[in-house]
């Protein structure tokens, strides 16, 4: 299979490595505007083949786009990241351009491919792709519920003392410092409620902690993080992939499900060599609906931005 990244910077390089590594996919062709710098990195990361025993063959183009010909899966992560001290949303005025522009692109020589979309603000640029492409809800997934998800499980198990890949835990909402709901009522650890071995006043950290997540490698990095983005990306495109049927969340588009219509945003889903297989419909309380309802307002009052594009 296939697999195409778009920008070759931080989270685009990283991502690559992971599914390199890991034989994830049998070629991944990186591409950027800057010229020399995808073809460097594919360099720089085929010359670990022979110490670290992979066999994907990684390719780098500077722009061009007949290299990524019939892809069955594209990631886009082109675009500039947050400095210290912004938001997410505040990237919409020059990523909304680039993320179009790519995505139209892509098609062009991979009409069938699923699309991963990673650039921020990631639900509204999700939901751009879907409209300005006309392509089917299943094949444009945002990324970000992964790496949410990732991020509070690691809090959680800071605070349980715990290894990570005993704990169970999923955010959803919409990927932005406010907009994220950490779902701490069905977190677990090896099958038991995360409650009985956290208080109330613990748990409500980790879920702070998770909200400003991003923001707070931001600060440490100066710009933002890379590793665990790119390696969510890896985990989201073997599901499609290798159609692991994993329930992972992501932006969709939905219809009607959570109570929502016409807006990208992060709920449980299927993911398959179909791309999103299904939405998966679990029960939220009162307060979760609620906090649900106002992530939506959030990310719907972002899409209003698109107006100028669309
Ligand atoms: N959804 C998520 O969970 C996450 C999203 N992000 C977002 O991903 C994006 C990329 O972040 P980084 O890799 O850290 O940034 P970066 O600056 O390291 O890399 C971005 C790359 O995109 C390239 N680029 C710009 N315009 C392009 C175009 N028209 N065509 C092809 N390539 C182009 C740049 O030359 C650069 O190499 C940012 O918008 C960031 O906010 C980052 C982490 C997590
Ligand atoms: O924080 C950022 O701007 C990048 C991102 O989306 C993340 O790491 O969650």
């Amino acid at each position: 299979m296939k697999v195409t990244i778009v920008g070759a910077g931080n989270v685009g390089a990283t991502c690559a490595d992971v599914i390199a590594y890991r034989g994830i996919a049998s070629e991944i062709v990186l591409l950027d505007i800057k010229e020399g710098f995808a073809e460097g990195k594919a360099m720089d990361m085929m010359q670990c083949a022979p110490t670290t025993g992979f066999n994907t063959r990684v390719v780098g183009t500077t722009k061009d786009y007949s290299k990524t010909a019939n892809s069955s899966v594209v990631v886009i992560t082109s675009g500039v990241p947050r400095k210290p001290g912004m938001t997410r949303e505040e990237l919409i005025g020059i990523n909304a351009g680039i993320v179009k522009e790519v995505a139209e692109n892509i098609l062009q020589h991979s009409p069938d491919a699923i699309i991963v979309v990673v650039s921020n603000p990631m639900d509204t640029m999700a939901y751009l792709t879907l409209k300005a492409t006309g392509l089917p809800k299943n094949r444009v997934i945002g990324m970000g519920g992964a790496l949410d998800s990732s991020r509070f499980k690691y809090f959680l198990s800071q605070a349980l003392d715990k290894p990570a890949w005993d704990i169970h835990g999923m955010v959803i909402g919409g990927h932005g410092d406010t907009t994220m709901i950490p779902l701490t009522r069905l977190a677990s650890y090896s099958g038991s409620p995360v409650s009985q071995f956290l208080s109330a006043e613990e748990l409500d950290k980790v879920a702070a902690d998770t909200m400003v997540g991003g923001a707070t490698l931001t600060k440490l990095l100066g710009t933002s993080a890379w590793y665990a983005p790119g390696a969510s990306v890896a985990y989201l495109v073997d599901s499609i992939v290798n159609d692991q049927k994993k329930m992972i969340p992501c932006s969709v588009m939905l219809e009607g499900e959570y109570g929502q219509s016409d807006i990208c945003i992060g709920v449980p889903c299927i993911i398959g060599k179909n791309g999103i297989e299904e939405i998966v419909d679990i029960s939220l309380n009162e307060e979760e609906k609620e906090k649900f309802a106002k992530s939506a307002e959030a990310v719907r009052n972002m899409n209003e931005a698109l107006k100028e594009i669309l």
